[in-house]
């Protein structure tokens, strides 16, 4: 099995579930509360571990108390807490989620904190760990300037970079070339392309936006409809297998990561 590096953050998530979520200047009384890892890099970083690919983890958290539940969990699934570079200033990111179960809203504060102060001499640091691996996989919650480094030094390497575009943010062109795959969800394959995707005409001029720009392989998630793929030798629509539904959230991290360790077993 080759490597995966995973760039990304790391952020605790603290969740509160309430009847309703309160409106400005409410005071509201939860029912729950739980604390626990989260950020797309250590949820991506967890899932492809326990789907069977060789990870290690880059990412940077403050120092502080809230660093341990990120390096307790990494521990515990045997991923190498190495690049997990700690921050004299900024605190470990935090998510704080209020899930309101009558109302059915989610309000969600992210703070990065540290996770969106990697330093470019850090990414430089972890250059060996990117570079041996097969593939980089890369989402856009920590800082852009040291994303792209991390980018550029698996693109001079050879290594597969495959880019979760999430949270959608405007991206320079020269990111685009070289990549080996993009895994945009329909509204983010929108949003970066321009194109409103309705049927399979705007599928392709969108994919087209990304292989133009220099990205070889386009596979756009459509939730319960599937996947889109496109490759520059052929393009496919992919049905979602049918499944009971309990809850989508994270849909597309599971889909990227069971993606990632497929493709680092060998699979084409
Ligand atoms: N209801 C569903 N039934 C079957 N498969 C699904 C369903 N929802 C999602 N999937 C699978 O997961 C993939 C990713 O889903 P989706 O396009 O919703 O990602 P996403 O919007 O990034 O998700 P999220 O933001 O919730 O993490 C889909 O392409 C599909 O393969």
């Amino acid at each position: 099995m080759s490597k995966v590096t995973v760039f990304g953050s790391f952020v605790v998530d603290l969740m509160a579930r309430v009847t309703v979520t309160p409106k400005s200047g409410e005071t509201v009384k939860g029912s729950y509360f739980k604390m626990s890892a989260g950020g797309k890099g250590s949820n991506q970083a967890v899932a492809a571990k326990r789907a069977g690919a060789n990870v290690v983890m880059i990412t940077k958290v403050g120092q502080d108390n809230f660093k341990d539940i990120d390096l307790t969990s990494f521990e515990r699934e045997e991923i190498s807490t190495v690049f997990i570079f700690i921050d004299n200033e900024k605190p470990t990111g935090v998510a704080l989620i209020m899930v309101g179960e009558e109302d059915g809203q989610n309000i969600i504060t992210v703070v990065p904190g540290a996770s969106d102060n990697i330093l470019l001499e850090e990414v430089k640091k972890a250059k060996n760990e990117i570079i041996s691996g097969s593939h980089l996989l890369i989402q856009l919650e920590t800082n852009l300037d040291v994303t792209i480094e991390a980018i550029n030094i698996a693109k001079e390497n050879n290594v597969k970079v495959i880019l979760n575009p999430a949270p959608v943010i405007n991206l320079p062109d020269a990111i685009y070339e070289g990549i080996y795959l993009i895994t945009p969800n329909e509204l983010e394959a929108e949003s970066l392309s321009g194109v409103k995707i309705n049927d399979e005409k705007s599928l392709i001029k969108t994919t087209n936006f990304f292989h133009e720009k220099g990205v070889e392989n386009v596979i756009i998630t459509l939730g319960s409809k599937g996947v889109y793929i496109s490759t520059k030798s052929e393009r496919v629509f992919v049905e979602a297998i049918e499944v009971e539904v309990v809850d989508t959230t994270g849909a597309g991290d599971a889909f990227n990561v069971g993606l990632v360790a497929a493709l680092a077993s060998g699979r084409k």
